[in-house]
């Protein structure tokens, strides 16, 4: 018989359903469809995702002739399985069973349950704990452009936090560099920055009348006035981040703050070079560790975390407010027993804004009931211990953030009486509303309990009437109670007048029932589930309860935070002997003993040479010179660190510091020195200068690491050179310059704020001993064959070097070196006539004209030549 070849039959309705709701996920989303205990994925997802999580990939039937790939993960696991996809760039949207199976059976046999996609998840809206780094937050923002200005808004999820902020386009790349965000929205007609992860969206959703529309609506205003005064740029990106926590949490009710502004002046700026060549909140592999955020925590709390990273991050500008800051770390740093406590009772204290950020969005669980009620019966008790203790001055910050916590007393008691000591993970299962807290639900347990010792009773009274010893009362979920004996028992309670009626013969088993375990089993079905719904109900109320108080329970997250933050700062201060800096709005920069977080705590005790820097005006721009390895560029990064410190709040590694005000800090390190991994380019560097040179003010810090060495050494020395003097003279900011290049130091002579310093080390025996001391004036020479030697360079190659640097410096001598002339050479100066780029042919035709000798026609035929001449050139 012929093959017929037969239509491809139409999808079952389970599958319609699938593909309907694969079409609302769009092809960017991975379909999470809950089927029982399993998510299942199909076809292309369930490809990418078997793969990405290095599951099984099976199949299940066919669709349009094809087997259908399927992969799945089971829900009560789902969590572990989605951060590892979130994690690799993937976007899920969870289908999930919107009524009870038994309601769908109700419509027929056929019918299938509902399902909706209930969210997507994405890396930047994010709220569950095994999703999230606890210390650290996690940001989901959103650029955008209205009206030739740019904006950003930011929120992170988890806690509520919603911010903006109206800035420069040449500022967005330092600010996200700030807040890192693990997601970043922007108009799909836009280029985004490609260091983050960008999440296009149309053009339509940052319209910033819709913004405000979307904005009055979430927060319930006639007007935006009554929160600020915001540009349309902000009300566009506050705008299309608010419609993308709609789309993407559907009925989920995340708790967001209203929209505070932040202004770019408020905070030092930092560009992303600098962070990644300080390694303030991550090093330059992107780890915590050996980071000086890492060298710094010794936070007791995930919130007080995520306080300190944001601190570091974006050290503040205003002398006032980093005073205030500054008070507390020394009022806790003088009382260290109010900080030792402090600090124990913090220990305890569970991450109140994340629990609350659960709950609110309807992910939250008993649990963070209890949670919520440990933290906050742990604030009272903190605020009460630091109210009554005897602290330095005591700063009006410490009252004022005591302030903030609470009043907390009446949620507090009501969760207190209502919770067991340790509540569940699952609202559903019970079992966590404390005995004797609801008379109605303690009878309907109690009910339950008893039904259970009846039945006890009735198996020991069938034992007796039937004679069967095994005779057992059993449970399981198909059958509910039954009364079980042996096969070969059965026979007696067979007959009809046994009282027990069959149920299902197993091959070494038989099942009964009877009328009283029927009515018994039943009572204890019912008064289970009543119990259950009560708890459940009470679960909800408590919820909303906790959400009604969600402001107070913000401000005592707060508070807790920052004490939790100056008590580590003050903890540093008084175990690695860090010291109160004095910042304000002078141009100085004195640092006496100054030290490098983190490369001394990486150290023996002790071992750390502590260096002085003077940068005030008279001095503003230090040469550093000397050989490789001598310390240099510890030097010069312990300089920046320590005005992030003191920026931050936060004591210093140094004797004494006084600061003045840095607005925006630069730090670049040479290309070649390879600390740029991957982008190390000459180009990448002088890029990076050029943006400094652009942007420094007279208030920055400018940190100037060999810059120049990656190209040949005339090219480089000139262009150190004409940075330096550019620095001194044009921007006049505060600078730390460390080069190679001796020659640089003959500037010194002409730059009068320009000081040298170079850093000791000592030839002995032939071996060099690097002393580490900063010292003021110029390294008298390179030491490059004895770092060599140091290094194993093998001895008869150090010693052809020695005679090639000998040949070398007769020469130098002789000619007067590779900066010979540039002593005659007129200050730089931006009125200096531009140097021509190329050689002008023009100007060498009529250079080498002798007039005196032209005759007329001559001359006729030298200006047609001329013409000819302009006319390529
Ligand atoms: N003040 C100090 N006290 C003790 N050890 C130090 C000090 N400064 C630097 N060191 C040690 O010396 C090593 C080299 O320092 P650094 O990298 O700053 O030198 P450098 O002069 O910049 O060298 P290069 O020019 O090769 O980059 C550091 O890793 C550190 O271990």
């Amino acid at each position: 018989m012929a093959a017929r070849s037969a239509a491809p039959a139409a999808p079952s309705p389970m599958m319609a359903q699938y593909l309907s709701l694969k079409d609302e996920a769009g092809e960017d989303a991975l379909l999470f469809f809950r089927m029982g205990d399993f998510f299942e994925l199909f076809f292309g997802d369930a490809v990418r995702a078997a793969e990405a999580l290095d599951i099984a990939l099976t199949k299940r039937g066919q669709h349009a002739g094809e087997d259908i790939p399927m992969c799945g993960v089971p829900v009560h696991s789902a969590e572990s399985y989605l951060a590892r996809l979130i994690a690799k760039g993937f976007r899920v949207a969870i289908a999930d069973q919107t009524e009870d199976p038994a309601e769908a059976k109700k419509r027929g046999s056929k019918s299938v349950v509902r399902r909706e996609i209930v969210r997507v998840v994405t890396p930047g809206t994010l709220t569950e704990e095994a999703l999230l780094d606890a210390r650290r937050s996690n940001y989901l923002a959103a650029l955008a452009e209205a009206g030739g200005a740019t904006a950003l808004a930011w929120t992170d999820m988890s806690t509520g936090a919603f911010r903006t902020m109206p800035l420069a386009a040449e500022e967005v790349p330092a600010q996200l560099a700030r807040l890192a965000p693990a997601e970043l929205l922007i108009a799909e007609d836009r280029e985004g920055p490609e260091r983050w992860s960008l999440t296009p969206l149309p053009r339509a959703h940052f319209d910033s009348a819709r913004g405000e529309a979307a904005l009055k609506d979430r927060f319930r205003l006639g007007s935006l006035d009554a929160l600020g005064d915001f540009t349309r740029a902000e009300i566009a990106a506050a705008g299309a981040l608010l419609s993308y926590v709609d789309a993407t949490q559907f009925e989920a009710g995340v708790r967001l703050g209203a929209p505070e502004r932040e202004l770019p002046g408020a905070h030092m700026a930092i560009d992303a070079a600098t962070r990644d060549s300080l390694e303030i909140a991550r090093t330059q592999k992107g780890e915590r560790r050996g980071s000086l955020l890492a060298c710094l925590d010794e936070t007791k709390t995930a919130a007080g975390a995520r306080l300190l990273s944001e601190d570091i991050s974006a050290p503040l500008t205003d002398a006032r407010e980093i005073a205030r800051r500054l008070d507390l770390v020394a009022a806790f740093e003088a009382g260290p027993s109010v900080r030792d406590r402090l600090r124990e009772m913090l220990k305890g204290v569970p991450d109140l804004e994340r629990a609350l950020g659960r709950l609110s969005a309807g992910r939250g669980s008993p649990r963070d009931l209890g949670l919520l009620r440990d933290g906050l019966g742990a604030a009272e008790e903190i605020k009460a211990r630091l109210a009554a203790a005897k602290l330095l001055g005591p700063p009006p910050i410490l009252a004022e953030l005591l302030e903030l916590i609470g009043p907390n007393g009446e949620l507090l008691a009501a969760l207190s009486d209502a919770l067991v000591p340790e509540p569940g993970i699952s609202a559903n299962e019970g079992g966590f509303i404390a005995e004797g807290y609801d008379a109605a639900l303690d009878e309907h347990r109690s009910l339950a309990r008893d039904a259970r010792q009846h039945i006890a009773a009735l198996e020991a009274r069938y034992r007796e009437a039937t004679g069967v010893k095994a005779l057992r009362i059993k449970h399981n979920n198909v059958l509910g109670y039954f009364i079980e004996v042996g096969a070969n028992h059965a026979d007696a309670l067979m007959t009809s007048d046994s009282g027990f009626a069959h149920r299902q013969t197993l091959a070494s088993a038989v099942r009964f029932n009877s009328e009283e375990l029927a009515g018994l089993a039943m009572r204890i079905t019912q008064a289970q589930s009543r119990a259950l719904a009560m708890e459940a109900e009470h679960f909800q109320r408590l919820r909303a309860a906790v959400i009604d108080h969600g402001p107070v329970i913000e401000n005592t997250a707060a508070a807790l935070a920052r004490l939790d933050v100056a008590a580590s700062h003050a903890g540093l201060a008084a175990t690695r002997g860090w010291t109160r800096p004095v910042v304000d709005d002078s141009d100085r920069f004195v640092i006496e003993g100054g030290r490098h977080p983190v490369v001394e705590s990486a150290m023996d005790g002790g071992s750390f040479v502590a260096n002085d820097c003077d940068l005030t005006r008279a001095q503003h721009v230090w040469l550093v010179t000397g050989p490789n390895m001598a310390g240099k560029s510890t030097f010069l990064r312990q300089n920046a660190l320590l005005a992030i410190l003191a920026q931050a709040g936060c004591f210093v590694p140094a004797a004494r510091a006084e600061i003045g005000i840095v607005d925006r800090l630069f730090s670049r390190v040479g290309a070649s020195d390879n600390l740029a991994e991957g982008r190390s380019t000459f180009m990448v560097e002088m890029v990076e200068t050029a943006a400094i040179l652009r942007q420094a003010t007279n208030r920055s810090l400018i940190i100037l690491d060999e810059v120049g060495r990656g190209t040949s050494t005339y090219d480089g020395l000139a262009i150190a050179w004409a940075v330096l003097e550019a620095v001194h003279d044009e921007l006049e900011s505060r600078c730390l310059f460390a080069s190679h290049y001796h020659e640089l130091t003959g500037l010194a002579e002409r730059l009068k704020r320009l000081e040298l310093a170079t850093v000791r080390v000592r030839e002995w025996k032939g071996d060099l001993v690097f002393l580490h001391e900063v010292i003021r004036g110029a390294a008298d020479k390179s030491y490059g064959l004895a770092v060599a030697r140091l290094a194993g360079l093998p001895a008869h190659t150090v010693s052809r070097a020695g005679e090639v640097l000998d040949r070398l410096e007769e020469r130098r001598a002789e000619t007067g070196g590779i900066a010979a002339g540039l002593a005659d050479l007129p200050l730089f100066s931006a009125s200096a006539p531009p140097v021509a780029d190329a050689p002008d042919a023009l100007r060498e035709r009529l250079d080498a004209v002798a007039a005196d000798d032209l005759s007329p026609r001559a001359a006729l035929d030298l200006i047609y030549e001329l013409k000819r001449l302009a006319a390529e050139t």
